[in-house]
């Protein structure tokens, strides 16, 4: 397994950097030469959270969308942007937990790209997974 850490987006929620976004979780997103997919370790803080202990799912969905939008990035380097996404919650990912996210682009059609991504924790049960539509975008 070959892993290189790409660059990140300064300002973004996920893989930003606190010094442009005080919010940003600092996420370093991990692309796997090999095997052609996203990586992202994290430890949740008890700032993600919901309900005590468990993570808000609007913030696992935030880290599957970065996992994803960085699964075509890394094959094109053109700007894709989320259109539709769904979300499958199967296991509450816990406060202090080790976690991974893994993004997959499946495939692409016309201006659409089909991604896929899971959150697994150390034992390797999935606790959430997502599929996505991005779309190539006419502007930038
Ligand atoms: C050190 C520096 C590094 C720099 C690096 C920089 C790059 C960083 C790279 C990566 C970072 C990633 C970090 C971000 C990750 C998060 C991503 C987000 O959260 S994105 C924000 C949320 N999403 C939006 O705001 C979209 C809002 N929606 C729109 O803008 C439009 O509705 C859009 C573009 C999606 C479509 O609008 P239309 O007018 O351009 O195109 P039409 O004609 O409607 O659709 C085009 C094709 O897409 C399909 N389509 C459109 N919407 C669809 C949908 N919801 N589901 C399925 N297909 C859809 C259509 O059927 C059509 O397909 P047919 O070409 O005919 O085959």
């Amino acid at each position: 397994m070959s892993l290189k850490v790409l660059p990140g987006t300064p300002s973004c929620f996920v893989c930003g950097d606190k010094k442009e976004n005080s919010r940003s979780l600092e996420l370093n997103i991990c692309w796997d030469e090999d095997d052609e997919h996203t990586s992202i370790s994290f430890v949740p803080d008890g700032s993600w959270c919901g309900y005590e202990g468990i993570v808000h799912g609007g913030i696992l969905a935030a880290i599957l969308d970065d996992a994803m939008a960085w699964a075509i990035k890394a094959l094109d380097d053109r700007t894709y942007v989320t259109a539709k996404m769904n979300v499958t919650f199967k296991r509450p990912v816990q406060l202090h937990g080790h976690y991974s996210a893994s993004g997959f682009l499946d495939r692409k059609e016309e201006r659409r790209a089909y991604t896929s991504a899971l959150i697994q924790d150390e034992d390797g049960n999935t606790c959430v997974e997502a599929k996505a539509v991005f779309v190539l975008t006419k502007a930038i």
